[in-house]
C-alpha cells in the first residue's frame, strides 16, 4: 500500500466505493495489529512466566496516543484522532482478557466516563459505592486498576480519596481530566413542559444554580445521592408517567435511554475534574510524566520551608500542595505534593532523598505520564 494520498473521487457512487475500500484495508490493519498485540502477551507470558503477568503499559499506551497526535495532519483533529486510537488499544488489550475497573459508582457517574475515556470501552466495569471500597476491590486483586475523583476546578480536594492514600499500598498509575457537562435530561415518555421536578445530586444542582434560576424557576429541585441515580429516578418515573427531569453526564444520559432537553448546561464552563487511577504496580517513565508524594511533617518552625526549598534547588517544578491533618499526632500534618517528572528522574530523585532526611515520612505515591486524553 503506498502512502501517498490519491486523489479524492467526486461523485457519490465513487466516493461511497473508495470509502468501502479503505474501510477494508483499515479492518485489516486493526486486525494485523491486534495479532501483533497478541504476541506481545504471549511474548511476555514466556519471558515472565506467571500467570499474573500483567498486559497493560500505561507509560507505553501514553507514548502510543502521544505518537498520534504528533504526526496527525488531519482533517481529524488530535484529540479525535487519539480516541478513536485509544479504542484500538482497548479492544487489543481486550483480546487477552479484559481488565476489570473498579469506580466510585454507582454506573453512569463522571467517574465511569473518566474510566472509559482512560482505558477505552472494553473493560469489566465494577462500580462500587464508596471511595475506599475502590481502594478495598483493587487491594484484594479483584479488579485490575480503579478510579476516583481527586479535585475539582470548582469545589477543590476530595478528601476521601487523599486520605486512603494514608493506609495503601496502592500506586498512582494515572490521571484523567475531565470537563464536566451536564444536560438536563428526560424519559422519551415524556414532555419537558410537563416537568414538575429536577434531580440531581446537590453538586451538580449548585454548578447549574444561575441556569436553573433562569429558565426552570418554579420547578422544585431534589437531591439525591449521585447524578446516576437521579437519572435512573426520572427513567422509572418515565414508565410511569411522572413527569421528572434529571441533571447529569453523557454516560448516564445513554445508559438510561434519556433524552436532551438542554445541553451543557454549567454555570461554569470551563468546571474540570481530576481523576487518579491506581493499581499495584510502579510505572516506568514514558518521557513526560508527574509524580505525587505523600509527606509527614513534624510540626515545627520552618518544616514546610525546608521541604519545599529542595523542589526550587534542585530546578523541579511543584503544581499542587495540599495539607491534610495527621491522624497520628495532634497539629501534626500530611502534605500532598505533585511535581512534574518522575521519581526515577535525576533531579526528582534526588529531592526525595532529601525531603527523606527532613521529613518524618516521604511516601511515593506514583510516577505516572500526564493525561493524553
Ligand atoms: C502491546 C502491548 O501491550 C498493551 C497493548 C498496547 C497496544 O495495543 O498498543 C499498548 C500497551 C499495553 O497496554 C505492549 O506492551 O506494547
Amino acid at each position: 500500500m503506498s502512502n501517498s494520498k490519491q486523489a479524492v473521487p467526486d461523485t457519490l457512487p465513487l466516493l461511497r466505493d473508495r470509502i468501502d475500500s479503505i474501510d477494508s484495508q483499515i479492518q485489516m490493519l486493526i486486525n494485523e495489529r491486534a495479532r501483533c498485540a497478541q504476541k506481545v502477551a504471549e511474548v511476555k507470558l514466556a519471558e515472565q512466566g506467571d500467570e499474573s503477568v500483567v498486559f497493560y503499559r500505561p507509560e507505553r499506551e501514553a507514548q502510543v496516543l502521544r505518537r498520534v497526535m504528533e504526526r496527525n495532519e488531519g482533517p481529524l483533529g488530535n484529540e479525535e484522532m487519539a480516541k478513536i486510537f485509544r479504542q484500538v488499544m482497548s479492544s487489543c488489550l481486550a483480546l487477552e482478557k479484559p481488565m476489570r475497573i473498579a469506580f466510585l459508582g454507582p454506573e453512569g457517574t463522571f467517574t465511569q466516563q473518566a474510566a472509559l475515556k482512560h482505558f477505552g470501552k472494553s473493560i469489566i466495569s465494577a462500580p462500587m459505592a464508596a471511595i475506599d471500597e475502590v481502594f478495598r476491590e483493587v487491594e484484594s486483586g479483584a479488579a485490575n486498576y480503579g478510579v476516583v475523583p481527586v479535585e475539582n476546578s470548582t469545589e477543590g480536594v476530595v478528601n476521601h480519596t487523599l486520605d486512603s492514600f494514608r493506609d495503601s499500598r496502592l500506586k498512582i498509575c494515572g490521571e484523567v481530566e475531565e470537563r464536566i457537562h451536564h444536560h438536563l435530561l428526560v424519559s422519551p415518555n415524556v414532555n419537558a413542559d410537563d416537568v414538575t421536578h429536577i434531580y440531581s445530586h446537590q453538586q451538580s444542582l449548585a454548578q447549574c444554580r444561575a441556569w436553573l434560576d433562569r429558565y426552570w424557576p418554579h420547578v422544585e429541585r431534589v437531591a439525591v445521592s449521585s447524578n446516576a441515580e437521579a437519572a435512573r429516578l426520572a427513567a422509572e418515573a418515565g414508565r410511569s408517567g411522572r413527569a421528572i427531569a434529571a441533571i447529569a453526564g453523557e454516560v448516564a444520559c445513554e445508559l438510561y435511554g434519556l433524552l436532551k432537553v438542554s445541553a451543557n448546561i454549567e454555570d461554569r464552563p470551563d468546571n474540570t475534574t481530576r481523576f487518579l487511577i491506581v493499581g499495584n504496580e510502579d510505572v516506568p517513565p514514558s518521557g513526560k510524566d508527574k509524580t505525587s508524594l505523600l509527606i509527614s511533617a513534624k510540626n515545627e518552625p520552618g518544616a514546610l520551608y525546608r521541604l519545599l526549598e529542595a523542589f526550587e534547588r534542585h530546578g523541579v517544578d511543584m503544581t499542587r500542595l495540599e495539607t491534610r491533618p495527621s491522624l497520628m499526632s495532634r497539629w501534626g500534618y500530611i502534605f500532598y505534593i505533585d511535581f512534574v517528572g518522575h521519581h526515577l528522574d535525576e533531579g526528582c530523585s534526588a529531592v526525595i532523598e532529601e525531603l527523606r532526611e527532613r521529613a518524618s515520612e516521604v511516601k511515593v505515591l506514583g510516577s505516572y505520564p500526564v493525561a493524553v486524553l
